[in-house]
């Protein structure tokens, strides 16, 4: 089947397979930054074409730091994906957003500090717009679709990336907590950034797992607690993304497809061929032939 998947998904810590999908077909993908975290999953929910990636590999042996962000999400631009939702495992910053909920966060704080973060360099400039780093429809969207699954879900928060892969002391949970940030994870920067390079659209779907570890009468996060409690929430995310694709309709009233139009700053006759063609899916449109 040669049609192209509307929808991404990026499976995060517990998420590995969706079972949800009928026809499916893995194919292997390699981009000009390498290969995606795992072989990519194509398969059919609602009567329409999805795409699913795990992005810590089959197995989880790949740290959030090694992942390769921008495989990732090259490959999903490759296949024609036009939206993404990146799940996520997460912690709570604050006592309302409780363990077995989902929040669509609206806000981003990158605290990372060794990953490429950018599809960009090689002699090629671009400085993305990122502002509100998720795309307002689609984050929307998917607000419906988990309200209408019956789980509790939160809409807005701010998500902190931290590098990981060791979990927070309890002066830097507070800290967090003092900034006002929300919920806590390791991945969703720079993956939310790169989306928006892509000019994709990008929503996060992020069960909270635990209370990281400044509550004082809960205990501290561990992998097994964000196991088990995701584990009850699985079927629950593939229900939620199969409301979402109902939702989809493949209009596109955002500003992530212009994304790149003020960005790139570079003056076409002193770009490479070399980064030219490595990024020809992204800037062709931009560029004089
Ligand atoms: C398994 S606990 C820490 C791990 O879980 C989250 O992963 P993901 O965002 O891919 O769901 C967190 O970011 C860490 O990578
Ligand atoms: N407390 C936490 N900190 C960072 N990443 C997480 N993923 C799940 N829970 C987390």
């Amino acid at each position: 089947m040669n049609e192209k998947p509307i929808l991404g998904v990026i499976g995060g810590s517990g998420l590995y397979r969706f079972s949800a999908l009928e026809n499916v077909e893995t194919i292997e993908v390699e981009t000009p930054f390498g290969s995606p975290s795992s072989p990519i999953v194509l398969g059919t929910l609602e009567g329409k074409r999805i795409a699913f990636l795990a992005r810590h590999g089959l197995g989880h042996f790949i740290l959030p730091s090694e992942v390769n962000y921008r495989a990732n999400i090259y490959a999903l631009k490759q296949l024609g994906v036009e939206y993404v939702v990146g799940v996520s495992a997460c912690g709570s910053l604050r006592d309302d957003y409780r363990p077995g909920h989902f929040v669509v966060p609206d806000q981003l704080f990158d605290f990372t500090r060794a990953r490429q973060r950018s599809f960009f360099g090689e002699g090629l400039v671009a400085h993305i717009g990122v502002a509100d780093p998720f795309c307002p429809n689609l984050s929307g969207l998917l607000y419906r679709a988990a309200s209408g699954s019956g789980a509790t879900v939160h809409r807005g928060g701010t998500f902190i990336t931290i590098e990981g892969p060791r979990f927070s002391t309890r002066a830097e949970s507070n800290l967090y907590r003092a900034w006002g940030m929300s919920i806590i994870g390791m991945t969703t920067c720079p993956e939310a950034f790169l989306a928006r390079e892509a000019e994709l659209c990008y929503a996060v779907l992020a069960h909270v797992t635990d209370y990281d570890v400044w509550h004082t009468s809960e205990e501290p996060v561990s992998v097994e607690m964000v196991i088990r409690t995701l584990s009850e929430n699985v079927q629950a995310a593939q229900e939620v993304i199969r409301n979402l694709v109902g939702l989809l309709d493949g209009v596109r009233t955002c500003e992530c497809p212009q994304a790149l139009s003020k960005a790139l700053i570079t003056a076409p006759e002193k770009i490479p061929l070399e980064t030219r063609r490595k990024l020809s899916l992204l800037v062709d449109k931009y560029l004089p032939a």
